[in-house]
């Protein structure tokens, strides 16, 4: 593989050393081009200085910049024969979170300046903690200006053990200090001789061999469709009958063959064939590259929709949690505005519905009354949009993961978004307690989630422990899917988006009934891993017991008992998206039962569930 480029982003202000850092870095690893030093070289000569004054290569750079207001981000561009580098070289003026997030969201590695001399300060504590909310993976803390405290190693030792402290509230894995002078060039791009106490690497030597592959998702394969190519569009005659789906994969990789899933429409077809920019066939595309996906199929998907994989999709819904930088003075953020949200390649609207708190980036402490977001602040919200997106937490994926949003009046790009998760339930909203409190209840509630393929057994387990609980005293009541269909989720069909929300609602329900003392008895295919997850979550966040039973019967038992002939009517092409045909079934990986056909028949298999019901207690 050709050398590996790396993204970096710099943190720290013009006093602190970075432009000297950036300038030095290009300089020594003579990156630079020979008309801009001349020219930094003739600045420096006629202000009397013997040698460049490095910042002068940035700060040129910067004055330039400052004249239009829309750039924030300088990118500079430099290789050893190791590498290439791309440094996002954002300055630290009162826009700092603007420009750090659109500069550093890509990053591989955030370089953080901290000046010898002064310690950690808060911004530095700001940076990093800006730096790990946007999931850069890797932090380095050059230690500057290490001449002007006599290279003192004590004083690098107490640095690094102040800003340590801190870090562990961080989510940071990979944290380095190197301490230099980027003035002297001590540790930038030479080893300094002035520092023998140090042991490790210079800077440029441990950017060149920071290893990065490992931190790319590999896994997820998703595909933002950002424009259709429809056939009869392209003039060229062999280009006549072809329809691809063009735009940047976003996660995993996708090659002819793959099968696929398109959501939010839930169709599954296979990668035909993947076409590069240069209108050549490739063997595969990676995540980042701009490409055009054939498939075998004519499925309707229009621009927003999203390709994954059929047994790995992304989260799908209208609720949606995240933290938010807001980015500008003209307004503020509140909670019931509405903004154009931008996720991926799809518009909608989306209303603010909760501004959990803001939170205090020196102290990492919670405001939870804060009523609004002012520039630079940073807070966490819950929001509500018009259409659903498909997404991945930003943990996950920064792509699928994160969002702008704009101003409906003034167009302008007020907030960045990075996504946590689907909403963790209606925890928040201002919750009207009863009279009665849970303890006080006679009984104690539970859900019991049963999911597994249709005819595994899944009804016939649950209609025999709502029987014997109901019998024992103990009150219990079945949620099955198919009766759920015939009125509270009749509106529903079985599309990714639709089973979600088939999910989301039974489990809602499930939850009241548990909150009430009951055991809700959930009897439901519930084919995705993401849908179940959020149910548990959203139980355990109103701390109440969830237990997940998986009906392990193998799809050809299923198919086998066929007891209202679906499969039949589903290999015959009558059905279309079935589950186990045709439509996926994500096992369970951690459940907290696991049934099989050989664990007995219904009346023992239901006796093992209740075995761990009553180990829960009443
Ligand atoms: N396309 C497709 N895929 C899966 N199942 C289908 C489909 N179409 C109809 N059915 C019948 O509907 C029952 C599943 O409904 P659920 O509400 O449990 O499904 S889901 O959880 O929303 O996936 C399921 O009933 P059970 O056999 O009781 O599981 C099926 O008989
Ligand atoms: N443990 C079992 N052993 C043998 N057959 C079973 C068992 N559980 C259920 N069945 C049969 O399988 C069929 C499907 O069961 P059902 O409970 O309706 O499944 P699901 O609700 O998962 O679709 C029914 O005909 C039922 O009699």
């Amino acid at each position: 593989m050709a050398s590996q480029l790396l993204r970096i982003a710099t943190a720290g202000s013009v006093d602190d050393g970075k432009s000297t850092l950036i300038g030095r870095l290009l300089y020594d690893s003579k990156a630079i081009f020979e008309d801009q030093l001349s020219s930094v070289e003739r600045t420096s000569h006629a202000r009397g200085q013997d040698a460049p004054d490095l910042a002068l290569l940035t700060d040129g750079l910067r004055a330039e910049r400052e004249q239009g207001i829309t750039i924030d981000v300088a990118y500079r561009y430099f290789a050893t024969p190791k590498r290439k580098f791309i440094i996002a070289d954002t300055p630290g003026h009162i826009q700092y979170t603007r420009n750090m997030v659109t500069g550093a969201s890509t990053a591989d590695v955030a370089l953080i300046l901290i000046d010898a001399r002064n310690g950690v300060l808060e911004q530095s504590r700001r940076h990093a903690f800006l730096a790990s909310l946007l999931g850069i993976p890797h932090l380095v803390l050059c230690i500057n200006k290490m001449d002007l405290v006599g290279y003192s190693q004590e004083r690098f030792e107490e640095i690094r053990a102040d800003f340590r402290a801190f870090a562990t509230k961080l989510a940071v894995s990979d944290l380095t200090f190197i301490p230099v002078s980027a003035l002297v060039g001590d540790n930038v791009v030479t080893r300094s001789e002035n520092m023998p106490w140090y042991e490790g690497t210079g800077l440029l030597r441990h950017l060149e061999d920071l290893h990065v592959a490992s931190d790319r998702n590999l896994i997820d394969a998703r595909f933002p469709v950002q424009y259709v190519i429809r056939p009869h569009q392209s003039s060229h005659a062999t280009l006549h009958d072809f329809r691809g789906y063009a735009g940047t994969v976003a996660g995993g990789t996708f090659k002819a063959g793959d099968e696929v899933a398109v959501l939010p429409s839930g169709f599954h077809s296979r990668v035909a064939k993947v076409w590069g920019p240069g209108g050549t066939t490739v063997t595969e595309a990676f995540a980042g590259q701009a490409v055009t996906i054939e498939l075998t199929d004519d499925i309707d998907i229009t621009r927003g929709d999203l390709i994954a994989r059929p047994a790995n999709r992304p989260h799908v819904g209208q609720d949606i949690d995240a933290m938010v930088c807001w980015f500008t003075s003209a307004s503020a953020l509140t909670e019931g505005a509405t903004y154009t949200i931008m996720h991926t390649t799809r518009s909608t609207r989306a209303s603010v519905k909760q501004l959990d708190y803001r939170l205090d980036v020196n102290t990492l402490h919670r405001d939870e009354d804060a009523e609004q977001l002012s520039l630079n602040e940073i807070g966490r919200v819950r929001l509500r949009t018009q259409q659903p997106l498909l997404f991945d937490s930003y943990r996950r994926n920064r792509d699928t993961g994160s969002f702008i949003l704009i101003d409906e009046a003034t167009n302008n790009t007020v907030a960045a978004g990075m996504i946590t998760g689907p909403s963790q339930s209606e925890a928040n909203v201002v919750w009207h307690g009863g009279a009665v409190t849970r303890e006080q209840r006679p009984t104690k509630g539970l859900t019991v989630w049963i999911t597994g393929l249709s005819g595994s057994g899944k009804s016939s387990v649950a209609v025999e422990l709502e029987r014997r609980l109901v019998a024992s005293g103990r009150p219990a009541y079945l949620l099955d899917g198919d009766n759920l269909r015939h009125g509270l989720n009749s509106d529903l069909g079985f599309s990714a988006a639709d089973r979600a929300e088939n999910v989301r609602r039974v489990a809602a329900v499930a939850q009241l009934l548990a909150d009430a003392g009951v055991v809700a008895l959930v009897s439901l295919v519930s084919p995705y891993r993401a849908d179940r997850d959020a149910a548990r979550a959203a139980h355990e966040q109103a701390g109440l017991p969830f237990l997940e039973v998986f009906m392990d019967t193998p799809l050809e038992v299923c198919e086998q008992r066929d007891p209202k002939g679906m499969y039949a009517k589903a290999r015959a092409g009558e059905i279309t998206g079935f589950t186990g045909i045709d439509d996926p079934y994500e096992a369970p990986q951690s459940p907290d039962l696991l049934l099989r056909p050989a664990d007995g028949d219904t009346a023992a298999l239901a006796g093992i569930v209740l075995d761990r019901v009553e180990r829960l207690g009443q």
